[in-house]
């Protein structure tokens, strides 16, 4: 069975560049890997629908519980993909998988509410939506002052032409999200890992810190 392996953190946190560059490392290692981004914009008619409001362009404001169930969608579209995927390869590795949904929908409610509405997505995703749970995520620590920066270098979005698209423009929300991924990481220690991406402010070489991540996986 392929190993799940989710790179998470905040918008710009530079996962889609991590997830890559990680890849390229396992493979030149011998190892057979892939990467899959979620929200799949274009594949899925969750992603369709998570792209639209991401763009500003739903006329009435998206619930956490409604955008949950989306996300959640995307993935559960996704499983016939996922399944032929994980028969093709020993890794998986995910840019953003179930714990984006977590945090990131938990940062939208008070923060004596986020626990228990975290705790109903994991069990929608897994149970609901009959989801993986992944073997690892890992959280990519990234300063939200680099993040800014990260975010602006971004290429051009399939779904918006805007620089930073709803949740990207929110700093208040890309802290939560932070401590977010922080307390689920410290909750179950096996499960994550959390990976440094600046020395001093200075981003690290993606291929620094795809290797971090492939030295903690399993032989
Ligand atoms: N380790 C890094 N070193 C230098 N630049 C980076 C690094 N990670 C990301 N970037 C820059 O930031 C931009 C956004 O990164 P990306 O990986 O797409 O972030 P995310 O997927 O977390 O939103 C990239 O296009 C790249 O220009
Ligand atoms: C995959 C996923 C993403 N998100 C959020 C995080 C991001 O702010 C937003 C878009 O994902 P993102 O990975 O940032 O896509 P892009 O870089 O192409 O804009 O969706 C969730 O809330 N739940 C999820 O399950």
């Amino acid at each position: 069975m392929a190993f799940y392996l989710a790179i998470e953190g905040a918008d710009g946190a530079g996962k889609g560049t991590a997830s890559a560059a990680l890849v390229q490392h396992l493979v030149a290692g011998g190892r057979r890997a892939a990467l899959v981004s979620f929200p799949r914009y274009a594949d899925t008619v969750g992603g369709f629908a998570i792209g639209e409001f991401l763009a500003g362009r739903m006329g009435r404001a998206v619930t956490p519980q409604a955008a949950a169930v989306l996300y959640a969608l995307d993935r559960f579209e996704s499983r016939d993909r996922l399944q032929a995927l994980a028969a093709e390869n020993d890794v998986l590795v995910f840019d953003r998988y179930l714990a984006s949904n977590m945090a990131y929908q938990g940062a939208q409610v008070e923060s004596d509410t986020a626990p228990e509405l975290m705790n109903w997505i994991a069990e929608l995703e897994t149970g609901s939506f009959g989801l993986r749970l992944p073997d690892r995520s890992v959280f990519l620590d990234t300063p939200a002052a680099v993040s800014r920066r990260f975010i602006a270098q971004k290429h051009q979005r399939s779904y918006t032409d805007r620089t930073f698209d709803e949740y990207e423009a929110d700093d208040g929300l890309q802290d939560r999200v932070r401590a977010n991924y922080r307390r689920l990481a410290s909750a179950e220690p096996s499960r994550w890992q959390v990976v440094a991406t600046t020395i001093n402010d200075q981003p690290r070489a993606p291929a620094d810190i795809a290797g971090e991540i492939a030295a903690a996986l399993p032989r």
